[in-house]
């Protein structure tokens, strides 16, 4: 059975107050483990990027509770709703990779630069961080575009680079939305089958917000999503739902 990464608990958001609260997330309890990748899906405002935002530490619930298990020590979980900002932002830093629709990579660096960023805040030396982000963007087939700047890149380029930024700090957890959203189908398949690959051979916890069917191959677990709660189903459940979303 593989080992819990992270726990949420009745986790609930509500905007608003009085008449206009609106509850995107509604008391939603999941575990996701180590080497799974898990997607989350659901209509448009049916709360998806509010759980993602709070697993990620940076909105914080109304109520309810999120646990971290550090693989070096399980037993002692870290409670992200106890955290103060600074805590939270270090713990980002250190635990957790991101992934976005837009690959938001710095225009003024090149590719190997960017990749290496979450090394220099981390306080790694340039010449250690630049080894570690050639090493891994040759690994995921960018040994030839590591000078590149991002508007020298294509999309699945780009794409390549965020992931390999994701990954540099050995993250226990990468969470992503709409990754491949702006991507075509083949360059969407190969980032999401890079994200995969990484997951299993890394024992990496992948979660995945995502409106796109050509991901559901990729999945270990489909989390439904509507009105903010969460129904477990399988890819061909989930594809009828997408097509009838439709
Ligand atoms: N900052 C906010 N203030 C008030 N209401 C919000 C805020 N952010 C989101 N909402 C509302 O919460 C609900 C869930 O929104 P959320 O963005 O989490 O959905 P989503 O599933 O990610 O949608 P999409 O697939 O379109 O990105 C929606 O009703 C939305 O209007």
């Amino acid at each position: 059975m593989p080992e819990a990464i992270l726990r949420a608990t009745n986790l609930t958001k509500v905007y608003g107050s009085g008449r206009t609260a609106v509850r995107a997330v509604d008391s939603v309890s999941l575990i996701l483990k180590r080497g799974e990748v898990v997607l989350l899906m659901g209509p448009s405002g049916s709360g998806k990027t509010t759980l993602l935002t709070m697993l990620s530490g940076l909105l914080r619930p109304t109520s309810g509770s999120i646990k971290l298990y550090p693989p070096e020590s399980p037993r002692r979980p870290i409670e992200l709703t106890g955290l103060t900002q600074d805590e939270l932002a270090r713990l980002r830093l250190e635990r957790m990779g991101f992934i976005f629709q837009h690959s938001n990579l710095l225009e003024a660096l090149t590719a190997v630069e960017n990749v290496m960023v979450p090394l220099l805040i981390r306080g790694i030396n340039r010449e250690e961080a630049r080894r570690r982000a050639e090493g891994l963007l040759e690994e995921l087939d960018m040994g030839d575009r590591l000078n590149s700047r991002p508007s020298e890149l294509s999309g699945g380029e780009q794409q390549r680079v965020a992931v390999a930024r994701a990954l540099i700090t050995d993250p226990d957890i990468i969470i992503a939305d709409e990754p491949t959203a702006n991507l075509d189908s083949k360059n969407g398949k190969e980032v999401i089958k890079l994200i995969h690959e990484r997951a299993k051979k890394d024992g990496k916890c992948v979660i995945i917000a995502t409106h796109d069917p050509r991901i559901l191959g990729f999945a270990d677990r489909i989390l439904y999503m509507e009105d903010g709660r969460i129904y477990r189903k399988d890819s061909q459940q989930a594809e009828r739902l997408l097509l009838f979303e439709e």
